[in-house]
């Protein structure tokens, strides 16, 4: 069995129907599903990988865009240690509520946390509603990274996930995975632990039937 030097987790933000759950299944599995359904609560993913020598469990979260649909926030947040906040390039709207999803990280999120702002979609050049230098100027005011995708075609996704995982890893390579180790010995134990909050919550509510 590989030794895995670290464990990463990663949360996926933003509206619904941007494609979070579909850029998410591209890197994971390089799949793509065209009437992907909305998600319920929270799912999360793990692809291992080498980065500079090391062998990285990537875990990515991914919740509902849907407020209705949405689990704790805070349990969401904990241990993260990246950050992706996706618009839908062809959906204007999409694009002015990053504002409020970079304010709901700021309020939960380490503030320390890596994050990426994402566009969507840009297989749908003709549909383009948000121009690149918008979303370049405001990745630069708010200090993120910025990168267009598409889950439909591929193009960045795994680009944009080993980009962020790489900028986790500069900052978190001082850190070895141990029992003692606070962050990443926390964000192993705290996995299970969270899962089955999650679990437990699902079945009390916070889905819908
Ligand atoms: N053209 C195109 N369609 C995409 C792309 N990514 C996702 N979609 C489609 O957009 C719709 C929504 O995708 P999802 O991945 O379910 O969106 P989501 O952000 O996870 O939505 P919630 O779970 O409700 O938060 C689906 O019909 C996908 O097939 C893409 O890169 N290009």
């Amino acid at each position: 069995m590989t030794k895995i030097d670290y464990v990463f987790k990663v949360v996926l933000i933003g509206d619904s129907s941007v494609g979070k759950t579909q850029l998410l299944a591209r890197f994971a599995r390089n799949e793509f599903s065209a009437d992907s359904k909305a998600t319920i609560g929270v799912e999360f993913q793990t692809k291992t990988l080498i980065i500079d020598t090391k062998t990285i469990k990537a875990q990515i979260w991914d919740t509902a865009g849907q407020e209705r649909y949405r689990a704790v926030t805070s349990a969401y947040y904990r241990g993260a240690l990246g950050a992706m906040i996706v618009y839908d390039m062809a959906k204007r709207q999409s694009f002015e509520h990053m504002a409020k999803w970079l304010q709901e990280l700021r309020d939960h999120a380490d503030k320390n946390i890596v994050v990426m702002l994402i566009g969507n979609k840009c297989d749908l050049a003709g549909l383009r509603a948000v121009p690149t230098e918008d979303a370049e100027d405001f990745a630069h005011r708010e200090n993120l990274f910025f990168m267009e995708t598409s889950a439909l075609d591929s193009t960045n996704v795994e680009t944009c996930f080993i980009t962020i995982l790489t900028e986790i890893y500069k900052i978190n390579a001082k850190k070895p995975l141990s029992g003692a180790d606070d962050i990443n010995g926390t964000s192993l134990r705290g996995t299970t632990i969270i899962i089955n909050n999650h679990d437990d919550d699902a079945g009390k509510g916070c889905c819908l039937s």
